[in-house]
């Protein structure tokens, strides 16, 4: 029997733990804040959006919008959040990414407060977790991947494991998580071609899909009684949100899947509360 990885599950197992933090925080005089800063109208995005805010509800986190025209010019994006490192009543930012391409990502890194830095994006947050030293804040994608393993008892220790995508949201800094648990990581790309991607999928143990293509692993990657951790969010033709892994395929064959939605997306917008709450205690 394929055993489902319910991240809602896992998600509301961290938010009644969360709940108890906030209602202390508060008592404190200290109401956890995050801010939100979303450029343009994507789909993934808006997911994303809608995902954080209902789970700020249950939480007892407060979330602020800054939402900007896909126009915007790399000055005025810096502008807003210059304003927000300088207000202290907002703990911890989300930015969404990509952003679109006229802004230079490196330097929107830049100008975060890595104190408020609550989705790992900073230079400084990513050198933590590249050495191990758990300075700053993880990517909440990449821990929340690590949380759902966690929960259900799969450890990693002498694993193959492979990772689609190595972007810095997501594929790079899994691939350090893993590495951290003692599995063997295998990082694939758009360059590494559809033939050696099956095959090193094969011979894995565990799969993190993560490269924003509706549906695309299918059986043919999937080798029997294999973990797929599918981190994809998609919308597919009938406007239905969708994984990269093909559920309907892959769950027959595979011993452990996550679905999408109620899957690593629920999970992450827990793990990016219990982040804003570490970075509100941290601002007492
Ligand atoms: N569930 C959640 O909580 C989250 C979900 N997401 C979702 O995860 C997906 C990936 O996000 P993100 O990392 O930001 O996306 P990016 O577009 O930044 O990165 C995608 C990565 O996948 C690789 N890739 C693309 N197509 C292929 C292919 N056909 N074969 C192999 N590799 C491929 C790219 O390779 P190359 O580097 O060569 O271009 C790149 O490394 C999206 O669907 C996004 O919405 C993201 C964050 C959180
Ligand atoms: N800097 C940055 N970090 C990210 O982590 C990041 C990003 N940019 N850009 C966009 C993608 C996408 N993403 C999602 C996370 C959770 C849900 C989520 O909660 N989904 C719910 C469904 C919510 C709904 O649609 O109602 C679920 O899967 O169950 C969705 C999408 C994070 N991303």
């Amino acid at each position: 029997m394929t055993q489902l990885l319910k991240g809602k599950e896992v998600a509301d197992a961290l938010t009644e733990r969360l709940q108890n933090q906030t209602a202390e925080l508060q008592r404190r005089g200290v109401k956890p804040c995050l801010t939100i800063v979303r450029v343009g109208e994507n789909d993934s995005d808006l997911s994303y959006e809608r995902g954080a805010m209902k789970r700020a509800e249950k939480v007892g986190v407060t979330v602020k919008q800054y939402i900007f025209e896909e126009t915007i010019s790399q000055e005025e994006l810096l502008g807003g959040i210059e304003e927000i490192n300088e207000d202290a009543s907002i703990h911890g930012v989300l930015i969404f990414q990509p952003l679109p391409k006229q802004i230079d990502d490196a330097a929107v890194r830049k100008a975060l407060r890595p104190e408020k830095d609550v989705d790992g994006i900073t230079e400084g947050s990513l050198a933590g977790i590249f050495t191990g030293t758990h300075r700053g804040f993880a990517p909440c994608t990449a821990r929340a991947c690590m949380e759902i393993l966690d929960h259900y008892g799969i450890d990693l220790i002498g694993k193959r494991v492979a990772v689609l995508g190595r972007s810095l949201v997501i594929g790079k800094p899994v691939a350090m998580m893993v590495m951290e648990k003692n599995g063997t990581v295998t990082v694939c790309h758009s360059k590494t071609g559809k033939e050696a991607m099956i095959e090193i999928c094969q011979n894995s143990d565990v799969l993190i899909a993560a490269m924003g293509r509706a549906a695309m692993i299918d059986k043919s990657y999937v080798k029997a009684g294999q973990t797929v951790i599918d981190v994809g969010i998609n919308v597919n033709e009938e406007g239905k949100l969708c994984g990269d892994v093909d559920f309907d395929s892959v769950s027959p064959l595979c011993g452990a899947i996550t679905p999408v939605p109620g899957g690593v997306g629920a999970v992450t917008t827990a793990v990016l509360m219990l982040q804003v709450i570490e970075a509100a205690k941290l601002s007492v």
